[in-house]
């Protein structure tokens, strides 16, 4: 079941769903979905002179990522073609018994911006800022202002809560994010036996 905003308002209340700061609940609580927006830090790929990256590599994943900071009432180019990393300016957290979706928003979505590129779950147990993954598809540049709502988290009713939720306990790499994380897929947990 997906919540509406009433639900969603009462699951605030209750103090177990967050999404903070909810500086405006009448503009950012949408019919079935919370409005997130746009926070200041992004991470952008360069070119680079490694051959390619090997994922299971953090020295070069550090390598290839550059961090950016967009100063109060500066903009953001996203060029046609790029890939940056973004966060939401709110923290989340996500009970055990939902779980949410990032989703674009259907304004951006008209001017070609993409906000996750792949990745869109986020998991019962999470809790910290989103990492959006922003594309341009257009053919024009598009200006992100930090502060706009650029995505939408809807949320769904699992059957049964989770048994174990994402978290530290689990060693998930995401937990309490602040900002834009580049992949941490090195932090893999090994299967046991031969694969
Ligand atoms: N666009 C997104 C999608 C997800 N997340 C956060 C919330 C998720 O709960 C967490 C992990 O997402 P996935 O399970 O999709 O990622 P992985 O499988 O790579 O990570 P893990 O091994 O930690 O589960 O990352 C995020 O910040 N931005």
């Amino acid at each position: 079941m997906i919540l509406s905003d009433a639900d969603i308002l009462r699951r605030l209340e209750e103090g177990d769903l967050v999404v903070e700061p909810l500086d405006d609940p009448d503009i950012q609580i949408q019919p079935a979905s919370i409005d997130l927006r746009l926070g200041r830090e992004f991470l952008e790929f360069q070119r680079t002179n490694i051959p390619c990256i090997h994922p299971n590599s953090e020295q070069e994943v550090d390598e290839y990522v550059d961090s950016t900071h967009v100063e109060e009432g500066e903009e953001f180019i996203l060029h046609p073609g790029d890939f940056v990393l973004g966060t939401t300016h709110e923290r989340v957290e996500i009970p055990p018994d939902l779980i949410a979706h990032v989703e674009g928003r259907s304004s951006l979505g008209r001017l070609a911006i993409v906000v996750h590129a792949t990745a869109g779950l986020c998991d019962p147990g999470f809790e910290g800022k989103i990492t959006l993954e922003l594309s341009n598809l257009g053919t024009a540049p598009v200006a992100l202002t930090p502060g706009m709502r650029i995505s939408q988290l809807t949320f769904t009713e699992l059957k049964s809560p989770a048994d174990r939720p994402y978290g530290k306990e689990r060693g998930s790499k995401y937990q309490d994010q602040k900002g834009p994380q580049a992949s941490k897929i090195q932090g893999d947990r090994e299967f046991g036996g031969d694969q």
